[in-house]
């Protein structure tokens, strides 16, 4: 039974693509795997989104979406646009709490970046990480601007004693530039914690068995092992 917050630097970074090769990682070592994705936006009632594309590409059966606001936009700003309830912070850990009583790792993911305001009174991701005493992996981009961006998450996660897991980039090119390999190297001193994965670009496409078949060489195995054994 263990949680895990899945955040990234930004919006488009990666988040539903590392969620669901990290389910696929999880469910091929045999445990239970359920996702949690608190606030949708961007996306019709009913049509397929991020947990679509997890379920797909993972096989993960257990998910929960707790609200959905059409506009592409921070999921407070789209509940308030659209007129609709916002998700509160207690229904967040309710609904993660049940599904961690029933599976070995759920997976939370956020929306956009780790202080987007996903609903009531503004609360956070950080701040569902920090009621479920959860760890956040942060998603980050390949390229130049990352370092930054990670520094940040990596403060803004500090602040509020919510521990850092790691950092996993979501798209690794096929041909990374100079600050791409530079920023390999230098990520782990800039923020105080490792690089523990990096999804290869332009596997999330219609080959979902291949995609989950090399999910497990993403991550650092080390790492892996203590995302499966927590508590
Ligand atoms: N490694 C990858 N291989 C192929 N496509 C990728 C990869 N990483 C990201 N993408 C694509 O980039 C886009 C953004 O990725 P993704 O949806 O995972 O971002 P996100 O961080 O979850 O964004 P949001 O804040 O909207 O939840 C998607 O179209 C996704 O399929
Ligand atoms: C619609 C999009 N795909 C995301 N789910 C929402 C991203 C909100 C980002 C807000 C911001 O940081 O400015
Ligand atoms: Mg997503």
């Amino acid at each position: 039974m263990s949680v895990l917050v899945v955040s990234g630097t930004s919006t488009d970074v990666g988040k539903t693509v590392v969620t669901a090769a990290l389910a696929a990682t999880l469910r091929a070592a045999g445990r239970s795997v359920a996702v949690c994705k608190p606030a949708q936006t961007g996306e019709a009632p009913g049509a397929p989104a991020d947990l679509a594309e997890i379920v797909r590409l993972s096989g993960v059966t257990e998910t929960v979406e707790l609200a959905r606001y059409p506009e592409p936009l921070a999921p407070d700003t789209a509940a308030r646009r659209a007129g609709m309830p916002m998700v509160t912070l207690a229904q967040v850990v309710s609904a993660v709490r049940e599904l961690d009583a029933h599976h070995d790792v759920t997976l939370v993911e956020g929306a956009g970046g780790l202080l987007v305001r996903l609903g009531a009174d503004g609360f956070t991701v950080r701040d569902v990480a920090a009621a479920l005493d959860a760890p956040v992996l942060v998603v980050a981009a390949p390229g130049l601007g990352t370092l930054n961006h990670c520094a940040l998450t990596a403060e803004a996660l500090a602040t509020a004693r919510v521990k850092c897991t790691g950092f996993v980039v979501g798209s690794w090119p096929q041909r990374p530039d100079l600050a791409a390999r530079c920023n390999l190297h230098d990520l782990p001193a800039v923020t105080g914690s490792a690089v523990v994965g990096r999804v290869p670009e332009g596997v999330a496409g219609p080959d979902a068995a291949g995609f989950a078949a090399a999910a497990p060489t993403w991550f650092d195995p080390e790492w892996l092992e203590s995302v499966m054994i927590r508590r």
